[in-house]
Formats: C-alpha cells, sequence, structure tokens
C-alpha cells in the first residue's frame, strides 16, 4: 500500500503551497517545539534512535547514535556545533533541493531540535554553490524565524539560545564528504580528514560537531511530534520511516515523492514514474541510490525492496535513494564510462589510487565503450578497482569504482561482445565503396 497524505512528512515536497513560516505553521511546522524540547537531550536521542532513523545524506549511519557521541557538556570550553550537508550533488540526487526550496521550515526546525539534542550553540548549513535561488529561500526562512523568536535567544521559548547560518559551496562534489565541508567551512580546500577522529571528537574548528543531511534533520520534528512506534512503523526493521525518491531516467513521469522505505522498486516506478518507457519489460536496469551506487539488472529490479538491507544483498545501496532508470536503448558501457569520468574529475587528489586510478580507470572505460580493448583486460579493469576501493582517504573514490564492478559483475558478456565486434570490424576486408580510389 503507497504511503498516505496523513502520513507525509513534506507536505509541500511539490511547492503547491507557499514555503513561508504562516503557511508552514498551517501545515504544521513549529507546533509544539518548546514542549517537545522541555523533554530534554536525553528523551529526543532516544527517541530519534527508537525510530531507527538511518542518516539520509547515504551511508544509512544510524542518527540517534550519531548524536549521543556529542559531549553532554563541554567542560574544556570548546562549543559544539550542528553542520548540515545541503552539498547535494550525487547525480541522480535532488531531493535535498527541494525540502530547502519547498518546505525549508521542516530543515529550520529539526536544526533547533536537533541542536538542543547535541547542546550545539550554532548550526551551519553548507549550500551546494548551484542551488543559489534555493539558499534565498532557505536564508529567507531562517530569517523569518529569527523575526518570530524561533531562532537565536531563548529560540522558540525553550530557553535555549541558537544560532543558524547558511553557507554556500562553489561547486566541488567532494565538499559533500563530511569532512572536507568542514575544511570548506573552515575556509580551506575542500579535501576530506582522514577518521576517526569523526567529527564528534574533532570537529568543525576543532570542535565536537554533527554532520547531518539535510533530510535526516528535516523529518526530526515530525517523528518527534508523532512519536517514534509510528515513524518505526513504515518499512521493515532496522530501515524503517519514510524517505524521498528521486525517480529518473527512462521513466515516463520523472519525479521526487516521498514513499515508505522498503517499497518494492518496481511498484516505486509505476505507481509514481508513470512506469518505464515503453513498459517493464524494456527496462535494462536500474541504479538504485545515485552515481556511486552499483546498478542492477532487470531481473533483480522485478522484485527488490528499496531499503538500505535489501540492496545491499544485491552488492549495490540505497545511497541517496536517486533511481537512475535505463531502458534497452541505453548504450551503457557508454553510461558508466561517464560516470567514471566524473569521479575522476572530481578527485581532490591527495590519494594515489584515487587520483592516479581513477583516471586510468576512466581511460579503460574509454576504451570499452568502443571495444578497442582485449579481453583480459576486463579482468585486469576489475581487479584495479578492488585495489582502489578500500584504499583511500574518504569514499569518493569507492563511489568511482563501485559503477564499473556493477557493470562488470552484470554484463562482462556484454563487454565481451563489444571487443568482439571491434576486432571483427578492423579484420573485415573494406567493402569496395569504402576503398581508396586507385591512383588515375
Ligand atoms: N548526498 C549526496 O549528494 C552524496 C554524494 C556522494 C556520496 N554520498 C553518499 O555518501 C556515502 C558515504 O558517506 P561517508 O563517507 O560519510 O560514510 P561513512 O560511513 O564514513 O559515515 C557516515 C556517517 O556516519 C558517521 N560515522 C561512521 N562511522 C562512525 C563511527 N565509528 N563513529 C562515529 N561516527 C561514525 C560519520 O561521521 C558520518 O557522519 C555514500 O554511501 C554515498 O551514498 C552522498
Ligand atoms: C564524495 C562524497 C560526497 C558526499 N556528498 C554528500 C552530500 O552532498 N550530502 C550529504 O548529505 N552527504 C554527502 N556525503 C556523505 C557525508 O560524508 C555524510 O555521511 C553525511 O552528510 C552524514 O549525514 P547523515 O548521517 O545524515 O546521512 C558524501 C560522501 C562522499 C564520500
Ligand atoms: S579518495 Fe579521492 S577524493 Fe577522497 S581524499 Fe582521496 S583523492 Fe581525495
Amino acid at each position: 500500500m503507497a504511503l498516505q497524505d496523513k502520513d507525509r512528512i513534506f507536505t509541500n515536497l511539490y511547492g503547491t503551497q507557499h514555503w513561508g513560516l504562516q503557511a508552514a505553521q498551517k501545515r504544521g511546522n513549529w507546533d509544539r517545539t518548546a514542549e517537545i524540547i522541555a523533554k530534554g537531550r536525553d528523551w529526543i536521542i532516544e527517541e530519534v534512535k527508537q525510530s531507527g532513523l538511518r542518516g539520509r545524506g547515504g551511508a544509512g549511519f544510524p542518527t540517534g547514535l550519531k548524536w549521543s557521541f556529542m559531549p553532554k557538556s563541554n567542560p574544556d570550553g570548546r562549543p559544539s556545533y550542528l553542520v548540515v550537508n545541503c552539498d547535494e550533488s550525487e547525480p541522480g540526487t535532488c531531493k535535498d533541493r527541494d525540502i530547502i526550496r519547498h518546505d525549508p521550515h521542516t530543515l529550520v526546525e529539526g536544526c533547533l531540535m536537533a541542536a538542543v539534542a547535541m547542546n550545539a550553540s550554532a548550526g551551519y548549513i553548507y549550500v551546494r554553490g548551484e542551488y543559489y535561488n534555493e539558499h534565498l529561500i532557505l536564508q529567507a526562512a531562517i530569517e523569518e524565524a529569527y523575526a518570530a523568536g524561533l531562532l537565536g535567544k531563548n529560540a522558540a521559548g525553550t530557553g535555549y539560545d541558537f544560532d543558524l547560518y547558511v553557507h554556500r559551496g562553489a561547486g566541488a562534489y567532494i565538499c559533500g564528504e563530511e569532512t572536507a565541508l568542514i575544511e570548506s567551512l573552515e575556509g580551506k580546500k575542500g579535501m576530506p580528514r582522514l577518521k576517526p577522529p569523526f567529527p564528534a571528537a574533532v570537529g568543525l574548528y576543532g570542535c565536537p560537531s554533527t554532520v547531518n543531511n539535510v533530510e535526516t534533520i528535516a523529518v526530526v520534528p515530525e517523528i518527534l511530534r508523532r512519536g517514534a512506534t509510528w515513524f518505526a512503523g513504515f518499512g521493515r526493521p532496522k530501515n524503517s520511516g519514510t524517505k524521498i525518491f528521486c525517480i529518473q531516467g527512462h521513466v515516463n513521469k520523472p519525479c521526487n515523492v516521498e514513499e515508505e522505505m522498503s517499497i518494492p522498486l518496481r511498484e516505486l516506478i509505476e505507481r509514481h514514474a508513470g512506469g518505464v518507457r515503453g513498459g517493464w519489460d524494456n527496462l535494462l536496469c536500474v541504479i538504485p541510490g545515485g552515481s556511486s551506487t552499483p546498478l542492477l539488472p532487470k531481473h533483480i529490479c522485478d522484485d527488490v525492496l528499496m531499503d538500505f538491507d535489501a540492496l545491499r544483498e544485491h552488492k549495490s545501496g540505497l545511497g541517496t535513494a536517486g533511481v537512475i532508470v535505463m531502458d534497452k536503448s541505453t548504450d551503457l558501457i557508454r553510461a558508466i564510462a561517464r560516470l567514471s569520468k566524473f569521479y575522476k574529475h572530481e578527485s581532490c587528489g591527495q590519494c594515489t589510487p584515487c587520483r592516479e586510478g581513477m583516471g586510468w580507470v576512466s581511460r579503460v572505460m574509454d576504451r570499452m565503450v568502443e571495444g578497442r580493448a582485449e579481453i583480459e583486460e576486463i579482468s585486469v579493469l576489475e581487479d584495479v578497482t578492488k585495489r582502489i576501493e578500500g584504499h583511500t582517504i574518504c569514499a569518493l573514490a569507492d563511489g568511482g569504482v563501485w559503477p564499473v564492478q556493477g557493470l562488470i559483475r552484470h554484463y562482462r558478456p556484454m563487454m565481451e561482445e563489444r571487443i568482439a565486434a571491434y576486432k571483427a570490424r578492423i579484420a573485415a576486408p573494406m567493402a569496395p565503396a569504402a576503398m581508396p580510389m586507385a591512383a588515375e
């Protein structure tokens, strides 16, 4: 059964109503905020833990657990910070954009509640540079909240002081990685740090910090208002809640939609995106969780569920829930080669396996597109991706090689055929019409 309207958290995802404070309050935002916050930090963290909420930025780390790593007090004088990741740049993903564009108060209220839970005196929302219009709306929503006494001193009448700032990125994919984001916020080049230490120990300006995705924070007020059990009632155990899916590619009606976690992929596409162009049988494969996640061929898509654990069982992942649908007209090798180029381009260059490896992978993939390779090179390519995976400072390189691994895992025969066809073409005698004219 599809998620019912009464259970939607993002009731203005399509911008049918105004994003501003008055309209947001009519939709239920900022309702009983002080009463909820009065229940205290431990209650908030426990409730978020019980809800089963896992990070919506891609990695799916349990949110309540992450908040519990933050110090309860700051005896050494270091303040704690909340950092919200709105750098959203994963190809196939545009959900955070729509939250700040149409429903920014879900995020602003969530920031206050999260800040109380982690004892943060200030929050920074790092917005992807390309989201120019959206950052203006978010900034205006924050200003409205200040004017209404919902932020700043004694925010929302809670007795808690909390300031919230917007910071714009400058167009680098890597700045979405949480430690690169922190570096960039500090005014430095966006280059990832080694973890551990995790940000809760050493984060922004060396202070305890937690970085969370926009959607993760924006769902918190509704969880606290309606209760952990309500949220945990959607989806499968350990994969609970509602989730925004971004469905695009070869579908009849691309869209963003909030649905129940663990919905079957086929139902998601057919119910909300008008089905695959040319019908379900015209499906070739789907990238289920943004460009970093390995593709799934049609026979897996037939009945796979859209959640963290189900997709992991198939050696892929829910990631950002950016669902990229490809029908049989797709040159799949070319599509994956394009992704390799993207990751090569976005590498920050710190780690040799990523800097050099992704360049090598991208060049080999370009040859694979033409079939200008030896069949044995497919195994060499696979081997190199495995040597890159897990051997770098951050997960950009993993995300760069996983699509290639998925291609080889499921479509090796397609790559072999492409190579064989190329060899046949260059071995064939030239047709008379194509022969150079003999000198007269
Ligand atoms: N939203 C986007 O636009 C976008 C873009 C690229 C990649 N991604 C996603 O990013 C994901 C990878 O993110 P990552 O490298 O941050 O993953 P990660 O597993 O290193 O961390 C996930 C979160 O959990 C925390 N964490 C993990 N282990 C911890 C521990 N032992 N103690 C304390 N905190 C801990 C981290 O600090 C982080 O906040 C990929 O799965 C991909 O889907 C998203
Ligand atoms: C290369 C790279 C880019 C990332 N970009 C984003 C991003 O744009 N937005 C995001 O929320 N998380 C992004 N992440 C994941 C963050 O590092 C981090 O896991 C996330 O912000 C934590 O929030 P969550 O627990 O609420 O998901 C990225 C990770 C990597 C490796
Ligand atoms: S894996 Fe790539 S992007 Fe990440 S730190 Fe290393 S070089 Fe930079």
